[in-house]
């Protein structure tokens, strides 16, 4: 086993208390056919030992002392409050005087007074799914707005920290403006959006075909790759017009990082990743989130260590392939330096060139960068004088 130095670099695992299973059937997930990895097998949740020795290993395995549990899934709120209760028991057990921070990503439709009670006095941030609108958000989660809206209410009322969590998708991907003022319009001070794009396969199989590979069709609810850079402009658009420095939304924040040279908070955007994979509820551990296939799996935390698996070998190439597999188009291209290629899991296209595991989204950030450009420009010097980035809203810019 060729395990690096455990002290070079943090990480963060995406945790799946409940695994796959969710309340909810949104058109676009890429989650729930997860479940077809389980095929009756047991292992859909996760157990109280594995949680304890997860949190001791989790914890005992981090390069810093801030530490970060990431609570994902499926639907994270299927377990019961009693389970989370006993996580953090279990967090303050084994701290070893580190301090403990708390996330949970969660569609919000089953949010109660109680857990919003328990998110406040925990200090847990969450995250919450919501697409835009009613319309646009109904279309591909079902008829589930008026739920979410209620479940932001309640995070309101009982002062839980939360961002939003949209998709970008066919059935929102034409309409940046009307998308961005209503998150304004409730009150939402940091947004993150991510375009959808997934491809099924031609055979049978249920699991729809990982970054890198070429071939399957593309789902319906996928995006455009221009119209998503359409969307990108258009919703900066609004934001830079009025908003910087008082609504966060991820991509700008990560496009002006790049920019400025200091590292994205945003993999996505990042030189290379591999620092957060995820866990299911049978102790799997996976490369990331988007690549729970089982050619990407690390080994499960029964037979080996976290520290083996989140600091090993296999990780550190899946991370490292992101900068090597760059296409000569790529390694051309003007916006490298904000865009990094982008996440392998949309890797699959061929380049001018005709070199495989080209970005299917270029197109759309190659649009967005030469459209943000001169404000990215104009923020970078402002920061590099020791001003605000947000003296853009009273330059002019680009005529
Ligand atoms: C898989 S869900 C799990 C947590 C929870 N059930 C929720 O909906 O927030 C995590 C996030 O991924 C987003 N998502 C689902 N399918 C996606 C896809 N194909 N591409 C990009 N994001 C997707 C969801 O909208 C959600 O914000
Ligand atoms: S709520 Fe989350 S996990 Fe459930 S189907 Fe929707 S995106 Fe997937
Ligand atoms: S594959 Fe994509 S989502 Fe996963 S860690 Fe890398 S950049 Fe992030
Ligand atoms: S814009 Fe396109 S060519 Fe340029 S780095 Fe991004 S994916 Fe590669």
């Amino acid at each position: 086993m060729n395990a690096i130095s455990p002290f070079a670099r943090p990480f963060y695992v995406m945790l799946k208390p409940a695994g796959p299973r969710c309340n909810l059937h949104c058109r676009y997930c890429y989650y729930t056919e997860k479940q077809s990895l389980y095929a009756g097998g047991g292992g859909e949740a996760i157990d109280d030992a594995m949680l304890e020795s997860f949190t001791r290993q989790y914890i005992e395995a981090q390069t810093s002392p801030d530490v970060l549990f990431t609570w994902h899934g499926g639907e994270p709120l299927l377990r019961p409050l009693s389970f989370y209760r006993r996580a953090l028991a279990l967090q303050r057990r084994y701290a070893g005087g580190r301090h403990i921070d708390n996330c949970l990503q969660t569609n919000g439709t089953l949010l109660t007074d109680e857990w919003c009670r328990f998110f406040s006095d925990e200090g847990f941030l969450v995250g919450i799914s919501i697409d835009g609108p009613r319309e646009m958000h109904d279309a591909l989660r079902g008829p589930t707005f008026d739920r979410v809206m209620r479940g932001i209410e309640l995070l309101d009322r009982h002062g839980v920290e939360w961002n939003a969590m949209a998709t970008v998708n066919s059935a929102n991907v034409g309409h940046p403006q009307e998308f961005y003022r209503f998150f304004r319009s409730i009150g939402c001070r940091y947004l993150q959006f991510t375009p959808v794009v997934e491809r099924t396969r031609d055979d049978a199989s249920p699991l729809s075909v990982p970054g890198w590979e070429e071939g399957g069709r593309l789902t319906p609810e996928s995006v455009d790759a221009a119209r998503w850079g359409d969307f990108a402009c258009g919703v900066f658009d609004e934001w830079v017009r009025a908003d910087v420095g008082s609504v966060f939304v991820q991509l700008f924040d990560a496009t002006l990082a790049n920019w400025a040279g200091v590292a994205p908070g945003v993999c996505s955007l990042a030189g290379v990743c591999g620092q957060s994979p995820a866990m299911e509820a049978d102790g799997t551990l996976y490369c990331c989130d988007h690549f729970v296939f089982p050619q990407y799996s690390l080994g499960n935390m029964r037979h080996k260590s976290i520290t083996e698996m989140a600091y090993g070998q296999r990780l550190r190439d899946f991370g490292l392939r992101k900068h090597t597999a760059l296409t000569r188009q790529c390694r051309e291209c003007r916006w490298l330096f904000a865009c990094n290629g982008e996440c392998p899991r949309n890797r699959f296209v061929r380049d001018r060139y005709g070199n495989s595991g080209h970005n299917y989204l270029c197109e759309g950030y190659a649009r967005y960068f030469s459209h943000v450009a001169p404000y990215m420009d104009f923020m970078k010097a402002e920061l590099d004088a020791g001003r605000a980035p947000a003296n853009v809203m009273g330059a002019r810019i680009g005529g």
